[in-house]
């Protein structure tokens, strides 16, 4: 087993996967290598196979193995895992882990933050919770400054406030990396700097980031690698320099982009 606090061992290892859906290839030799400490955005259109690469890390599909039966994907060194403990080590938070959390079953914050230590929804008889757990569940919400929604029910809470909440519970553990599938969705522009802001705080910490998005004002200035995604396969991958501009996200989209910079974040419109 590596040492999964040496940097060098790296985040991910993906090599030529390719997934099947039904008849439908969704993802076709798909190769991704991501270092520790390398936040990374991946880019893609509608339909470019980022929810399936993401399920696809978190071991809810798998890809066709390779003829030569070497692993092709390896999570900090390793190709076998148990779930629970890769969440402990990744922490994702998609919109699917959202519409779970925020159903109308009862559930309040701070009992959905904690129980994150159980992989539970909820409390139940048989957690014990310790007060080092408290602990840290206290300081997660602080971490994404959503200490004052303790006491609500998720079911009553924004689609910003909810997000915070559930990134805090991912964060229980101290996850070396947290995977965002389109974090800011539903967000209005001010709700999206703010919770921006929180997220490049995490990556200024020491959690590495890989945020999966259709958007490119999403990507933080901290983000300096950006995976580019057509119909399931990497399009250009590289420094947000060479990846961001105009004929690579015209290639990607379809449509003539033009992108601009401020402050350290891209915007891109229609051209
Ligand atoms: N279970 C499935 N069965 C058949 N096709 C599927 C299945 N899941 C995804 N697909 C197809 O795979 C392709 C990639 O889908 P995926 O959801 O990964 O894309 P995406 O980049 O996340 O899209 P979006 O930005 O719209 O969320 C799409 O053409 C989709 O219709």
């Amino acid at each position: 087993m590596p040492h999964l606090s040496d940097d060098a061992t790296p985040l991910l290892d993906i090599t030529e996967a390719s997934v099947m859906r039904g008849e439908q290839l969704i993802l076709d030799r798909l190769s991704l290598h991501l270092a520790m400490g390398q936040h990374t955005a991946i880019l893609g259109p509608n339909g470019s196979g980022k929810s399936t690469l993401i399920r696809l890390i978190a071991r809810q599909i798998y890809p066709l193995a390779r003829r030569d039966g070497t692993p092709v994907i390896r999570i900090f060194g390793r190709d076998r895992w148990n779930v629970s403990e890769l969440r402990s080590l990744i922490g994702i938070v998609s919109p699917a882990v959202q519409l779970d959390y925020t159903s109308d079953t009862p559930l309040e914050v701070f009992d959905a933050v904690v129980s994150g230590f159980f992989s539970a929804r909820g409390l139940w008889v048989d957690h014990q919770v310790t007060a080092s757990m408290r602990e840290r569940a206290h300081d997660a919400l602080a971490q994404m400054d959503a200490s004052h929604l303790v006491g609500r029910e998720m079911a009553s809470l924004s689609t910003g406030e909810a997000r915070r909440v559930l990134i805090a519970r991912a964060l229980v553990h101290r996850p070396r990396a947290l995977l965002l599938d389109e974090p800011c969705a539903g967000l209005d522009p001010a709700s999206r700097r703010r919770f921006l802001e929180s997220l490049r705080h995490l990556a200024q910490h020491g959690t590495t980031l890989v945020l999966v998005t259709h958007h490119v004002e999403e990507i933080l200035p901290e983000i300096q690698h950006v995976v580019l995604l057509r119909e399931g396969r990497v399009l250009h991958e590289g420094s947000k320099m060479d990846v961001l501009t105009d004929a690579a996200l015209t290639a990607a989209f379809g449509m003539p982009i033009r992108t601009t910079q401020h402050g350290g974040y891209y915007n891109a419109a229609v051209d």
